[in-house]
């Protein structure tokens, strides 16, 4: 049987697309003909001078500001942002990025204000900024954006360059179509607004889809919200998000979790469980950006055996349902959908939930 030929490996940012010519004359491409580019790396570089220019006045930066740019490459941004700014502390993941950019600056007035930290952005432990300016990979946009909302204190402002599809989906408002957990977590932290919309030919070797730039504005002061209870609630409403909030609450690994959360709660706050066979139903229910739950709807909640043979939950169990169906019902939220909710209907069923015991984290 003759042997198949070897695909070329895709090229672009994550989704992969089906390798084309296009995708295999841009992993031929270099920069300044001095090296390849790492396309897994997101290594798209801005070559219009007039987009690095928007983007930079976008920022309305100060000349007091310090700005952190993610992933400078070899600089097409960095020089606009210094002319603006007092200092520029640029983190690249490549060392022959941080070389060539290293090179463009040395010998002139403004090497002193600029600093490489050479290392993977979600790995560093980042210096105080001002400002965040960046043209994204694009395979750390998510945790880069969670990473930048965590930050305290926090910035005053970021203007980021993503890929088109993850950039509406953190301006996205209810009801539109990419509305998501990301969403509201963005809004929920910052204000997001979208400023411009970058075609694939602007960058030097082009990627395969299109990019959006957006500013994200930290509120101040930052709401006093748990995170991890804000966004514990938000994975279970959003795992099917055309879905009403009450089918949610119908997976056991969901009940399982809130279970247990509630139990440690009843712990903590010395209040006794009648009926307790002290046993914890726990359930790993995953990291995933959006959170996806199978199995039947009780079988991997450990309870008792009812003559039918199927699996009943235990009076802890019971006590914990009817707390969650009394605040679907007081909050009238029990037939809305997540993707049409918006975040005070999610701020109330969260201090709902806390009214009765029940947490996220
Ligand atoms: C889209 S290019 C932008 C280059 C330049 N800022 C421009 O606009 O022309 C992304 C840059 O981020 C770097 N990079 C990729 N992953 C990174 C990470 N985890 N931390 C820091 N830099 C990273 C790449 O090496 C590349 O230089």
């Amino acid at each position: 049987m003759p042997k198949a030929k070897k695909q070329p490996r895709p090229v672009g940012n994550p989704p992969y697309s089906r390798p084309n010519s296009a995708a295999k004359e841009a992993a031929s491409k270099t920069v300044n003909n001095v090296f390849r580019m790492n396309t897994e790396l997101g290594q798209h570089i801005l070559k219009n001078p007039g987009v690095a220019q928007a983007i930079v006045d976008k920022a309305g930066l100060k000349q007091s500001d310090v700005v952190l740019e993610v992933g400078p490459g070899t600089g097409n941004l960095t020089v606009k942002i210094l002319e603006h700014a007092r200092k520029v502390i640029a983190v690249e993941m490549d060392p022959r990025m941080a070389a060539e950019l290293t090179k463009r600056v040395q010998g002139k007035p403004e090497q002193k204000r600029l600093e490489i930290l050479l290392g993977d952005v979600i790995k560093t432990e980042l210096p105080y900024f001002d400002v965040c300016i960046s043209n994204t990979p694009y395979q750390i946009s998510s945790p880069l954006v969670f990473k930048l909302l965590a930050l305290s204190p926090a910035p005053r402002t970021c203007v980021l360059m993503f890929q088109r599809e993850f950039a509406m989906r953190v301006v996205a408002r209810p009801g539109d179509a990419l509305y998501c957990r990301l969403s509201v977590n963005a809004q929920m932290w910052a204000k997001c607004t979208h400023i411009m919309k970058v075609g694939k030919n602007n960058f030097k070797p082009p990627p395969q889809v299109e990019s959006s730039v957006i500013r994200i504005e930290p509120k101040t002061p930052r709401p006093p919200i748990s995170y991890d209870e804000w966004d514990g609630l938000l994975r279970i409403v959003f795992v099917r998000k055309n879905k009403t909030i009450a089918a949610g609450f119908k997976s056991s690994a969901v009940m399982a979790l809130v279970e247990k959360n509630y139990r440690t709660w009843c712990a903590a706050n010395n209040v006794k469980l009648e009926g307790d066979d002290g046993e914890a139903h726990l359930v790993d229910i995953g990291d995933k950006d959006e959170m996806e739950v199978s199995g039947d709807e009780m079988g991997d909640v450990k309870g008792i055996k009812t003559k039918a043979g199927k699996r009943s939950r235990s009076k802890v169990g019971e006590k914990v349902k009817g707390l969650v169906e009394t605040v679907l019902s007081e909050t009238e939220l029990r037939e809305k959908r997540a993707g049409k909710c918006d975040e005070a209907d999610f701020l109330r069923l969260l201090y709902a939930f806390n009214q009765q015991g029940i947490h996220f984290s």
